[in-house]
């Protein structure tokens, strides 16, 4: 939104992006759903100015307020887009997740009020099956651009409990970073994680349904990822991601067709016994066969500077290591394209670009050419087919986020497994070895 609107003019726009999710609402509860999530930036839109954002938001109370909008619409002021969603929750028995935009006035001589006088929010809201409010979360990851909202002064942890487990809330590019998203489960162990996200995708490792679908399995949590479809922006890619049982997603780049998702879940998924990684131990004498001086090569994969060995026979076991990681692999391709060339690389460092983060990351790609200039960039497809293949690292980490893409941007559900080896929390000194961390008891 580039040229300011007025209050009613906005509220028409957002309406006409409500009347599309409350049908799926609709649809939902009709199938039986008990919760729906919908994108971020969903309602309001996108490409605005602090100026422009204005007449788009509201002030949302902090939920202990015990308010049902659908009922006393007026409690707190103007609050159409609230009262709309309350209502649509309330009305079709089911809880309702939509991402609006909060404001909250204050006063410009106080430290770090803006000049406008107002922070205004990335606000994720939850209204339950009577309508009333019981989650608002602040983004507090703002991605580049997001020049109309504000950076929350303090971390938000924000979960609720229903019949159906434990819930956290996120929005997008928050779940690059411990906190809020690692946190809500393993601080606050939630079950079920509720993101609208607006996610651009980037090949060959932050595609929407690959990190996402990743990001469940190694959390070990439900993640329900409902993303903005907008192929212009390369935003496509949604999924019922669970840690234990086969899901549905949606990816089209073909046209600008949404796509409502219903599927059973688990609720409460870290019970289940399917889940438990399987121990493996492997040790420092499995670092063997590294690729000699001549057949390693550095090349850029989103501006991270990896080493990597080219996959040339059609079975082959090595190892590579890059500052404090060292990644192996072991594979066995049924054929090989002849015009196809793959790589197995490395990159242990810090990641600047969009965001800064350190990364480890192991992973066996096909390169765009038979140029090694070209190992890293974006690959949609690929031919040769892999009898097996199994990649493990001394990852220094216990967030590891198994990614498995096939040809066509399609998902591998049930065709891997993820094996940790966890190492005791206890008064214990832990030196990295391979794969692993072994402990020490102190003296
Ligand atoms: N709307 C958001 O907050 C998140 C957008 C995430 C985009 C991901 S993270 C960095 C990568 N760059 C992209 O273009 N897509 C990826």
């Amino acid at each position: 939104m580039t040229k300011p609107v007025s209050t009613q003019e906005a509220l028409q726009l957002m309406n006409k992006n409500m009347d599309i999710l409350e049908e799926a609402v609709k649809t939902a509860a009709g199938q039986g759903a008990h919760l729906i999530v919908t994108p971020e930036d969903g309602i309001y839109g996108w490409r605005f100015t602090r100026e422009t954002i204005n007449p788009f938001l509201e002030d949302i109370p902090d939920p202990n307020v015990n308010w049902i909008p659908c009922s006393d619409p007026e409690r707190f002021g103007r609050a159409p887009v609230q009262t709309r969603l309350s209502c649509m929750a309330k009305n079709n028995s089911i809880y309702v997740v939509a991402n609006i935009g909060d404001r909250k006035l204050c006063n410009i001589s106080d430290v770090g009020c803006p000049d406008d006088g107002q922070y205004n929010y990335n606000t994720a809201v939850v209204y339950d099956s009577n309508g009333k409010l019981v989650a608002r979360y602040h983004k507090y990851n703002l991605f580049l651009g997001e020049v109309q909202f504000n950076q929350p002064k303090e971390q938000e942890i924000v979960t609720f409990d229903t019949p159906f487990g434990k819930f956290g809330i996120f929005i997008c590019f928050d779940i690059l970073f411990y906190n809020p998203a690692a946190a809500l489960v393993v601080e606050h162990n939630v079950d079920t994680v509720l993101f609208p996200t607006a996610w651009m995708n980037l090949l060959p490792h932050l595609t929407a349904i690959e990190f996402h679908s990743a990001w469940a399995m190694g959390m070990g949590v439900n993640l329900l990822s409902a993303n903005t479809h907008n192929t212009e922006n390369r935003m496509t890619g949604s999924g019922i991601f669970s840690p234990d049982k086969v899901v549905p997603y949606y990816y089209n780049m073909k046209n600008e067709s949404g796509h409502l998702l219903i599927s059973e879940l688990n609720s409460h998924p870290r019970n289940s016994s399917t889940y438990y990684p399987i121990i493996w131990n492997l040790h420092a004498s499995q670092i063997k066969n590294s690729p000699s001086g001549s057949n390693i090569f550095n090349g850029l994969l989103f501006a991270d500077n990896y080493t990597f060995t080219e996959l040339k026979e059609l079975h082959g076991e090595y190892s590579i290591c890059q500052n404090d990681l060292c990644c192996h692999i072991n594979y066995t391709m049924a054929e090989k394209h002849s015009e196809e060339m793959y790589v197995f690389g490395v990159f242990d460092g810090l990641h600047i670009v969009e965001g800064e983060y350190y990364l480890q990351v192991c992973t066996m790609l096909k390169c765009q050419s038979m140029d090694f200039n070209s190992c890293g960039e974006s690959v949609e497809t690929a031919s040769t087919r892999f009898s097996s293949f199994s990649i493990s690292g001394n990852f220094s980490t216990s967030f590891v986020f198994p990614e498995v893409l096939l040809t066509n941007i399609h998902l591998a559900p049930n065709m891997f497994q993820l094996k940790v080896l966890f190492f005791a929390r206890t008064r214990r000194r832990c030196v990295p070895v391979w794969n692993a961390l072994t402990c020490v008891t102190r003296k």
